[in-house]
């Protein structure tokens, strides 16, 4: 192996990562959640669920006509995964091709941390398997349907959907998700957002200086 091949992989394998998961339901919060711990955290970046819907074309109905968007049949998790894996094979230059941080910086000695964010994270496996922390949101019925009810999705929610798909899939999901996995904090997404924010920021700090402290 050449020097300059060492030297890189030496780099490589000093750095030191966290996965952090944030699920959860259908505006539980997640996404509020990911954004503020990007910008707290330094070298850490957001892989979100969400942008990887496919076609609205290649999401089929069910009997009653609803388009089947809560399952992972409507997400291109292979394209995901393929992000996150570059994420994992070197965190730094992930974070430069992206803009997060600046070109001409050299590897640093604090942990990369990706925020993984989406309503069905922790449902497929090979995702799943990767999580350091697991956190997931969650609010009642009346809460979401409220929430709900005023955002616009593309393509809007007919009539009917949230009773008829939303939340019956959200339940089923959720029992899914609690058959492969056990390692979840639970977040009361009715608690004022500073203080949800501020429970799990806390949390990875002290996770993030474990690692730090290990050598
Ligand atoms: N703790 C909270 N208390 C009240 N409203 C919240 C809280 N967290 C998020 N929200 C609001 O709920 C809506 C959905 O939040 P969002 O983070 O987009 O949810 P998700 O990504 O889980 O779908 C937004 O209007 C957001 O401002
Ligand atoms: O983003 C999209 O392309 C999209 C299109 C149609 C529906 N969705 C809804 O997005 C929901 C998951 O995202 P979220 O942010 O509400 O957790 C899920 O309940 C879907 O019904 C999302």
């Amino acid at each position: 192996m050449s020097s300059s091949l060492r030297q890189v992989c030496s780099k490589l394998s000093q750095m030191k990562t966290l996965v952090v998961g944030v699920g959860g339901i259908t505006n539980g919060g997640k996404s509020t959640l990911a954004k503020f711990l990007h910008q707290k955290i330094h070298n850490s970046c957001i892989i979100a669920q969400d942008s990887y819907f496919k076609d609205d074309r290649l999401v089929p109905v069910d009997r009653n006509g609803f388009k089947q968007y809560d399952t992972l049949d409507a997400l291109h998790m292979d394209k995901m995964m393929i992000e996150v894996y570059s994420w994992r094979r070197d965190p730094h230059s992930f974070l430069k091709k992206r803009g997060l941080i600046p070109i001409d910086s050299s590897v640093d000695d604090e942990v990369y941390v990706l925020i993984v964010e989406g309503f069905l994270i922790f449902n497929y496996r090979p995702l799943n398997e990767l999580f350091d922390k697991r956190y997931f949101l969650e609010i009642p019925y009346e809460a979401c349907k409220k929430r709900r009810s005023s955002r616009v999705y593309s393509p809007p929610d007919p009539p009917g959907y949230f009773d008829g798909y939303v939340w019956p899939m959200y339940l089923r999901n959720r029992r899914e998700m609690e058959e492969i996995t056990s390692e979840i904090v639970y977040l009361d997404g009715l608690k004022p957002k500073e203080e949800v924010l501020g429970v799990v920021y806390e949390d990875i700090c002290q996770a993030r200086n474990r690692l730090q402290g290990q050598n």
